[in-house]
């Protein structure tokens, strides 16, 4: 049963016990929900049958109701806590638990998955997809289950005590259920929908919210909106018509669920009338006719998101067992040499980025990759980080594959400054610390200092304690990257991997980073996206990518001297700077 449970609903094993304990408590409050139907019986029982010429005078006053009427509401006030306490307690702790599961998934997860997939999708997953198996499982299943073993209870009840009547007032039942089985797929297709359109309209917010730059450079507001209405029609649309289907569907069912106490009046009322049955059988099946079939209506309420419980579980479980980058967590290399032997590698297969690339950039050395535009520099760096595995050859850092390294063991000894600076909402300190966790703020003041942060960080209102704005948007180019330096900086790892700033940067600006920079490299194994010829004069080694494929590779002289591309490149700066760059 656990199992089932544990299988079928994604409960933990705990889940699926508390899932059960909220289930029969559920079951429990069904049958306290009828106490009403009790009291009404023993009063009618006590003051009616005298009335119809039975034996019987009745014996109690009106106190004895009452104490049985708060004894009644006290047990159905007791059985709902408990049923509370172990269906929605248990469905939100596991639904929290389950979030930060699927939020643990996702850190784990390869950069090439963030790559394909889109963010809007993934956050509907954990958050939307979450909140409607929390309130399906809080509300709809164990009212289901309870519901159907009520009913079952209920039905050979009311059978043993008149089958006649009982017959007159569960006929209905299997009908309704035919109704709504035969609707499953209607209803599916509906919520499909109204779930796809909802999707369509956060991706085009969150788009929006991305691109605003672009949006409002090239005056697209007007079109951004008009797509943005046409995308909110078709979501209204979808939950109208939705709504309409399933309203639709739930109150015909419903409707003929009440043909049941239709039947007992017209059926009983005739069975009286032939003596079949005494006046207070036939009381006793009206007042049935109006509770017994509450428990089910519930459910009948919630039908839409129970149809639609597998296809939200199953998006769960896909993210659940996406593959993630694993390896030893033990982890000491000999050096910091780090070796591309024979890399072949493609982002999508049938377009490859990288073919057969082999090099070393040494402990202690700066390697500058150069080369044309769109050749695969960035990503050789951070294949290097292994933010992505490579399809074939390997990637050895001090002669370990780093495909058997585990990602966040493996990162510890990387500092990356890539262009693309993040910065969080918080203030500049606190921006830097993220380079080591628990550093202090001496320690962070003096890495700013050497990443130049201090000329601009003091005519901030705050100095280091301002806060910077959503992604540091108060702050230019030039000052994220060298925020970005002094984290590196501070964390003062064996490697570095190095994009360098494009050349929209002023002169001052680039200066000032070059200093940084020239502070971080120090002693390191340094693998540099060399843009500025600046660098690449003092690097150890030059490796030339085109085409994914490395053309030269040595020391700056001597590919100078090969006259080749790299020879090409240095004299093509030279002739646009006047020949100042080339150092
Ligand atoms: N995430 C990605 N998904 C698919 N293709 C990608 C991805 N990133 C890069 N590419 C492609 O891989 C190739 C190499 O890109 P890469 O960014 O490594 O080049 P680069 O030499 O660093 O270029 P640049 O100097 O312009 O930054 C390009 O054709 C690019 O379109």
């Amino acid at each position: 049963m656990l199992k089932f449970l544990m299988d079928r609903l994604a409960l933990s094993r705990k889940g699926a016990g508390d899932f059960v304990k909220g289930t029969f408590f559920t079951l429990l409050l069904d049958f306290a929900l009828m106490l009403p139907a009790v009291y009404v019986f023993l009063f009618l029982d006590e003051y009616l049958r005298p009335l119809t010429g039975e034996a019987g005078v009745p014996g109690n006053d009106i106190r004895y109701y009452i104490a049985i009427a708060v004894l009644f509401i006290i047990v159905t006030w007791v059985i709902a806590r408990l049923q509370y306490r172990s269906t929605y307690t248990t469905i939100y702790e596991e639904s929290a638990n389950r979030r930060l599961a699927l939020a643990e998934k996702l850190r784990k997860l390869p950069l090439s998955f963030f790559a394909e997939k889109n963010l809007s999708d993934l956050s509907s997953t954990i958050m939307q997809d979450n909140t409607e198996l929390e309130h399906t499982f809080s509300h709809a299943v164990p009212q289901l289950f309870a519901s159907v073993i009520f009913l079952t209870i209920m039905g050979i009840m009311v059978f043993v005590y008149n089958w006649m009547l009982a017959l007159a007032l569960l006929w209905p039942a299997p009908l309704a259920l035919v109704v709504i089985l035969l609707s499953k797929k209607m209803q599916r297709k509906n919520q499909k929908n109204v779930y796809d359109q909802s999707r369509n309209v956060s991706e085009h917010i969150q788009e929006g919210l991305d691109t605003i730059q672009e949006i409002k450079a090239y005056s697209n507001e007007e079109k951004y909106l008009r797509d943005l209405d046409r995308k909110l029609d078709n979501y209204e649309r979808s939950l109208i018509s939705g709504e309409l289907v399933i309203g639709l569907l739930v109150n015909s069912s419903k409707g003929l669920l009440k043909l049941g106490l239709v039947s007992v009046i017209l059926v009983g009322a005739g069975l009286l009338v032939a003596g079949s049955v005494d006046l207070f059988t036939y009381l006793v099946f009206l007042i049935l006719a109006t509770l017994i079939f509450e428990p089910i209506n519930e459910v009948f309420n919630n039908l839409a998101v129970l149809f639609y419980l597998d296809v939200r579980i199953n998006r769960m479980r896909e993210m659940e067992a996406l593959p993630v980058y694993t390896g030893r967590t033990e982890f000491s290399p000999e050096n910091f040499d780090i070796g591309f032997d024979h890399v072949d590698f493609s982002y999508e297969t049938g377009k490859q980025v990288l073919r057969d690339v082999s090099f070393i950039a040494k402990q202690g050395e700066i390697t500058a990759l150069v080369g044309p535009s769109g050749g695969g520099k960035s990503t050789s760096a951070k294949l290097a980080a292994r933010f992505w595995d490579v399809n074939s050859g390997r990637i050895l850092l001090g002669n370990q594959d780093i495909k058997e390294i585990d990602p966040e063991t493996l990162l510890k000894y990387y500092s990356v400054v890539f262009q693309d600076v993040v910065l969080f909402n918080t203030s500049v300190m606190e921006n830097i610390r993220i380079g080591r966790h628990g550093a202090s703020d001496e320690e962070v003041l003096r890495v700013a200092g050497l990443a130049q942060c201090d000329e601009f960080v003091n005519k901030l209102p705050d100095g280091y304690q301002t806060v910077i704005g959503e992604n540091g948007e108060k702050l230019s180019g030039g000052e994220r990257q060298r925020i970005s330096i002094a984290r590196a900086l501070l964390k003062d790892a064996p490697i570095v991997l190095l994009d360098e700033a494009t050349a929209s940067l002023d002169v001052e600006n680039e200066t000032r980073i070059q200093a940084g920079i020239s502070e971080l490299v120090r002693n390191k194994t340094v693998l540099v996206i060399a843009h500025r010829m600046r660098t690449v004069a003092t690097a150890d080694k030059i490796v030339v990518l085109e085409n994914g494929m490395v053309k030269e590779s040595g020391r700056p002289e001597e590919l100078k001297s090969m006259n080749g591309i790299f020879a090409g490149m240095v004299r093509r700066q030279m002739e646009m700077t006047g020949g100042k760059a080339a150092g």
